[in-house]
C-alpha cells in the first residue's frame, strides 16, 4: 500500500496510507462531525480549498451513488479518514468511494488518528495543511507554509455556474426567484421547486440588476466557499436587492453576505462548525432545532438588541447553542432574512426545512402588500386557476 503523510502548518505530522488519488495537495485542515453524508460533504462547493477530516471512523460504507451529489463534482482539497470501507454495501451504490476519489483526483489519506487530529484543530484552530504521497515531511511543510490562507480567499467565482440556468417549479409555478450562485447545493432549488418556485440560478458575480430582472418575486443568496470579507461583488449585489425591497433569503455564505451588506462585520471562528448535529435556538419562535452546519466564518452582531442599518433594524434571529455564535439575521422593516446553517440539510437533519416555507410566505406577503399599495388597473384573470 502506498504511504502518505499529512502535515499541518505548525509541523504536526500524521503518517498513514494513500486513500483516493496519489500526489500532493494543500488546503485548510478542518473537521466534520457528520456521522453520515460524506458524499454530500465531498461535493458541497463550500468545502473548496479545505482538507476535510471526518470524525466518524468508518467512511465509504455505502459507496457513492448517482443521487446524492450536491454539485457537479467533488470540491474538497483533500480528504482524511480513519478507516475506509473495504467493500461498499448499499442498494443505491454505483461504485466505491475510493475509486470515485481517484476518478475525481481527490488526494486523501487513511489510517489517521482522526481523534487526535480533531483535538489538535479544536485547540489550535483550523490551519493550513498538506497531504502527499510523494514529498517528505520538510518538503510538504514548505509547500504548506507557502500556500494561501483561507482568510481573504475569494473562492465563490471559481465554483459557481458559468452560465445561468433554470430549475423549474414542481407543479404550478407560484413564484420566480433568482439565486445568486456562490456555490449553491442542488438540494436548495429542489426544495424551492417543491414549493412552486422557479429558480433562476445566476453566476456569482451577477449584478443587482441581473438578480432583480430574473428574480421577479425574490432573491436567494447561496452558501459558498472562502472568506465573506473577500466577496465585495456579492455584497454590492445584495445591497441593490435590499434597496429595491425585493424579498431576500440567504443561507450560510448568503447570511454572511447579507450581514456585510447591512454594514456588519464577519470574523473567522477558531475551528468552525461542520457537522449535522448543531443545536440552534430560533429566538423568534423559541424553538431549538438540530441543524446541519458548514462554516468557518461568522457574522459579528450584538445578540441582545437590534442593530440599526440603512435598511432598518436587524436582529439576530438564531443563535448557536454550543458557542453563542450568530446563526441567523432578520430585518425588522424589510423582507429579508438569512441563516448561517443549512435548511437544505444535505445531508440531514431536516428540522430547518420550514425556512424555505418562510421565504415563500415572505414573497406572498410582499406580493399582497404591493397589490394593496398599487392595485393593478385592468388585470383580468383569464387562466381560470387563480383564487380557485
Ligand atoms: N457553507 C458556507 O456557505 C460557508 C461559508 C463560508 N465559506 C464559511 O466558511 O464560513
Amino acid at each position: 500500500m502506498t504511504q502518505a503523510i499529512l502535515v499541518l502548518e505548525d509541523g504536526r505530522t500524521f503518517r498513514g496510507d494513500s486513500y483516493g488519488a496519489t500526489g500532493t495537495t494543500v488546503g485548510e485542515a478542518v473537521f466534520s462531525t457528520g456521522m453520515t453524508g460524506y458524499q454530500e460533504t465531498l461535493t458541497d462547493p463550500s468545502y473548496a480549498g479545505q482538507i476535510v477530516a471526518m470524525t466518524a471512523p468508518h467512511i465509504g460504507n455505502t459507496g457513492v451513488n448517482g443521487e446524492d451529489d450536491e454539485s457537479r463534482r467533488m470540491w474538497v482539497a483533500g480528504f482524511v479518514v480513519r478507516d475506509p470501507a473495504r467493500r461498499p454495501a448499499n442498494w443505491r451504490a454505483t461504485g466505491s468511494l475510493d475509486d470515485e476519489l481517484v476518478a475525481q483526483g481527490v488526494v486523501g489519506i487513511s489510517g489517521i488518528d482522526t481523534r487526535a487530529l480533531t483535538r489538535h484543530l479544536r485547540d489550535r484552530g483550523a490551519m493550513r495543511a498538506g497531504i502527499s504521497t510523494e514529498l517528505d515531511q520538510a518538503e510538504l511543510l514548505a509547500r504548506v507554509t507557502a500556500s494561501e490562507s483561507m482568510t481573504g480567499a475569494d473562492l465563490a467565482p471559481g465554483v459557481s455556474a458559468r452560465e445561468a440556468y433554470v430549475v423549474p417549479a414542481v407543479g404550478e409555478k407560484r413564484f420566480t426567484v433568482a439565486a445568486l450562485d456562490l456555490g449553491i447545493k442542488t438540494a436548495t432549488p429542489r426544495y424551492l421547486a417543491e414549493l412552486g418556485v422557479e429558480t433562476h440560478v445566476l453566476p456569482a458575480t451577477s449584478t443587482a440588476e441581473q438578480l432583480l430582472e430574473a428574480g421577479i418575486d425574490g432573491v436567494f443568496v447561496s452558501n459558498g466557499p472562502g472568506d465573506p470579507a473577500a466577496a465585495d461583488y456579492a455584497v454590492a449585489a445584495v445591497r441593490g436587492v435590499l434597496e429595491a425591497r425585493r424579498p431576500l433569503f440567504g443561507i450560510c455564505f448568503g447570511n454572511q453576505i447579507l450581514g456585510r451588506a447591512l454594514g456588519l462585520g464577519t470574523y473567522k471562528l477558531r475551528f468552525g462548525h461542520r457537522g449535522l448535529n448543531q443545536p440552534v435556538l430560533d429566538r423568534v419562535s423559541g424553538t431549538v432545532r438540530v441543524t446541519s452546519h458548514n462554516h468557518g466564518f461568522a457574522v459579528d452582531a450584538p445578540l441582545d438588541r437590534p442593530t440599526d442599518t440603512p435598511f432598518g433594524p436587524v436582529e439576530v434571529s438564531h443563535v448557536g447553542l454550543n458557542d453563542q455564535v450568530v446563526e441567523g439575521l432578520r430585518l425588522l422593516d424589510a423582507p429579508a432574512f438569512s441563516v448561517q446553517f443549512h435548511p437544505e440539510a444535505a445531508a440531514g437533519p431536516h428540522d430547518a426545512n420550514p425556512l424555505f416555507g418562510r421565504f415563500v410566505d415572505l414573497m406572498a406577503a410582499e406580493r399582497e402588500r404591493g397589490e394593496a399599495v398599487s392595485p393593478p388597473l385592468t388585470v383580468q384573470d383569464t387562466t381560470g386557476e387563480k383564487g380557485a
